[in-house]
């Protein structure tokens, strides 16, 4: 896997994961603007995940690794984004763009954060999707799920 440097979100939590994979999706982008990028076409994107939080669960972890993996990757990975149902055609806020789909991985991971005992925050999705094109989805403060 290709070990990147990203920038790291601010906080005061006493402990900061983070989760790098790797994940083969095709989609196409259903606007005018997205120009040959409305025709179906494929990427490696390649994520990083950054989960904070001041308390462990009864494993000692903060989240487990492999939970974030099966969460987003082994759901988008040799799939066609545009088929999941969390994205959709026909609302732009759920086209799967670039952008979106670093919210989108935000709002998967921080629903099932939300449901552990120690409940940490996910901080930031960092997703490349071509070697010369990536986004960064933060959550607003006082904004999380
Ligand atoms: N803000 C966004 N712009 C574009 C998105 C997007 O998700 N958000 N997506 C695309 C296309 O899907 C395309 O796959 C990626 O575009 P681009 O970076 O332009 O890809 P190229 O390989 O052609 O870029 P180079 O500059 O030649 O490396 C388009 N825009
Ligand atoms: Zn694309």
């Amino acid at each position: 896997m290709i070990q990147q440097i990203y920038p790291s979100p601010s906080h005061e939590f006493s402990y900061e994961l983070n989760k790098d994979f790797q994940f083969a999706a095709a989609h196409y982008v259903p606007h005018e603007a997205a120009g040959k990028c409305q025709n179906i076409h494929g990427h490696t994107y390649f994520a990083n995940i950054t989960i904070a939080g001041d308390q462990l669960d009864e494993s000692g972890f903060l989240v487990n690794f492999k939970t974030i993996k099966e969460l987003l990757h082994d759901r988008f990975d040799h799939g066609i984004l545009n088929e999941d149902e969390l994205f959709s055609d026909k609302d732009e806020t759920r086209f799967p763009t670039t952008e979106v789909v670093a919210r989108i991985m935000y709002e998967v991971i921080q629903e099932y954060l939300n449901t552990t005992i120690n409940k940490p925050q996910c901080l930031q999705v960092f997703l490349r999707e071509t070697p010369t094109s990536y986004v960064i989805y933060r959550p607003k403060s006082g904004g999380l799920l």
